[in-house]
């Protein structure tokens, strides 16, 4: 199953960039064995736009147009859902039984995601009700998913 990051915001060469690519090449290897592909990363520019509305509803369509409709999106939203790493994993699991094409987790930019977009997602997930900054929430999601791809493997890196 695919899984894809979108992302609005680059992230520049660094530690953050560094930490993330470790986990996604981890989930390469992990996630072999229970039918998750290594993630794939689309970054997408901020908008210019002068107003912090008009710069939401133009990334939102920018990401419209990059995601292929046939994935499931999952919203990074601090007012979204707090899942335990076990109940994240299951659900990612649940969706490759069930053949879904595959998923994207998508990251807002500065101005978070628009209320339109945040409307259509599938899921909507919190890291916590805390606000991060982009980079941070990457890194995050890249552990999440490593972490997913071990309790679906059965493997001991995760301990409940
Ligand atoms: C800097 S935050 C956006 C700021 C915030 N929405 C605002 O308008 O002040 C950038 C992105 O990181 C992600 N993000 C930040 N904190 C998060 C959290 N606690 N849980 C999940 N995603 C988070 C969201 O995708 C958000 O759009």
């Amino acid at each position: 199953m695919r899984l894809v990051i979108a992302a609005v915001g680059r992230l520049k060469a660094g530690p953050e960039r560094e930490l993330a690519r470790r986990y996604f090449d981890r989930i390469g290897q992990t996630g072999r064995g229970v039918g998750l592909d290594a993630p794939e990363v689309i970054e997408l520019d901020e908008s210019r736009a002068r107003a912090a509305e008009q710069r939401k509803r133009d990334e939102a369509a920018a990401l419209k147009a990059a995601l292929d409709p046939k994935l499931a999106v999952f919203a990074l939203d601090e007012n979204g859902k707090h899942l335990s790493s076990e109940a994240f994993a299951a659900d990612i699991g649940r969706r490759r039984d069930d053949g879904a094409a595959g998923l994207a987790f998508v990251i807002g930019g500065a101005d978070g995601l628009a209320e339109e977009f945040l409307a259509t997602a599938d899921r909507k997930i919190a890291f916590g009700a805390m606000t991060w900054p982009h980079q941070i929430v990457r890194v995050l999601l890249a552990e999440q998913l490593y972490r997913a791809a071990t309790i679906l493997a059965g493997h001991p890196y995760h301990r409940s």
